[in-house]
């Protein structure tokens, strides 16, 4: 799909922000809401492939929508009025694609909701391996108000975020939530007043992390994301393999001497 002229064309869908080890990536489709056109898409998955070449100095990944409005308002419902169903399905993975890169990233991953995250958009955030918003941010899967059902993981995903039954409900209402009611919901991590508190909560909190051992990091993300909706007794088998994995690390080596030396520990990613 192209841009129409005058609205988003002279701009790229997607932009990576580096600052120190915080990495920002923009959907840049302000006048469309960020919808997620197959170009976005893609530009998602090439971001998250670009970030994951220098994941050794990449600490945490926050994921905005431009302009203030909107994280992604869904997928470009102008996309998708003109796909066969064949098209569909190569669109939902292309879907799956970006949140399957995301979950691989070896880093925190946090979506930072300023305005609406609806249908594909808040497949995206849920994709994420945390979510924050601004107060005046809502939810939604509505792709039952266009005969959709959610094809970027809805399914998947929002019944582990907020369990079941509301999940269900919103899927079934396609209704909208405020971010108070989301965090409620256990669907929000945090909520702040305004989009630069949101942000700056966000590179805080990834700068927390950074202050870890980040292998530790990267190995309870690999084994959380891994042991999602899998059976108690697989999930905990991973976890034991990923804390096995955990004690071949110079990291833990290094965590556990200063901790008893009495010093900071000064990790090496090894
Ligand atoms: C091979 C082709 C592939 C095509 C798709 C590729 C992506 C596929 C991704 C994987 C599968 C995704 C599966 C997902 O589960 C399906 C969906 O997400 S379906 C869409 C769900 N979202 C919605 O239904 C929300 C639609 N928007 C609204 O309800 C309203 O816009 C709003 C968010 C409540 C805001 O309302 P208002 O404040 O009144 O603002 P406007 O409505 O005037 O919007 C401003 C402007 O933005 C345009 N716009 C908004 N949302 C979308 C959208 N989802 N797609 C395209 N354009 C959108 C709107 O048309 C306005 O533009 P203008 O008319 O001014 O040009």
């Amino acid at each position: 799909m192209t841009e129409q002229p005058g609205t988003d064309a002279d701009r790229a869908p997607v932009r990576i922000e580096r600052d120190g080890v915080v990495a920002t990536v923009v959907i840049d489709r302000p006048k469309a809401l960020n919808a997620l056109s197959p170009e976005v898409l893609r530009a998602l998955a090439d971001a998250f492939d670009e970030l994951l070449e220098e994941a050794d100095a990449v600490r945490g990944v926050i994921v905005v929508g431009e302009g203030g409005r909107a994280f992604v308002a869904g997928a470009d419902i102008r996309s998708l009025s003109t796909l066969t169903p064949e098209e569909g399905a190569e669109a939902s993975r292309l879907g799956h694609r970006v949140a399957s890169a995301i979950e691989a990233f070896p880093a925190p991953v946090i979506a930072c909701v300023d305005g609406f995250a609806l249908g594909g958009g808040l497949e995206l955030a849920l994709a994420c391996d945390v979510i924050y918003a601004t107060d005046a941010s809502s939810f939604g899967q509505p792709e039952v108000r266009l005969g959709l059902i959610p094809g970027f993981g809805g399914t998947v995903r929002l019944p582990r975020a907020v369990g079941l039954s509301l999940a269900k409900e919103l899927i079934f209402t396609g209704r909208r939530i405020d971010a108070a009611t989301a965090e409620a919901a256990g669907l929000v991590a945090r909520r702040f007043a305004d989009r630069e508190a949101l942000l700056a909560g966000a590179r805080a909190t990834i700068e927390e992390v950074a202050a870890n051992a980040w292998t530790a990091v990267a190995l309870a993300k690999r084994v959380l994301v891994d042991a999602a909706g899998t059976p108690t007794e697989t999930a905990a088998s991973l976890e034991v393999a990923g804390f096995a994995d955990a004690f071949r690390t110079a990291d833990m080596r290094e965590g556990v001497a200063a901790f008893i030396e009495k010093r900071e520990p000064e990790f090496s990613g090894r």
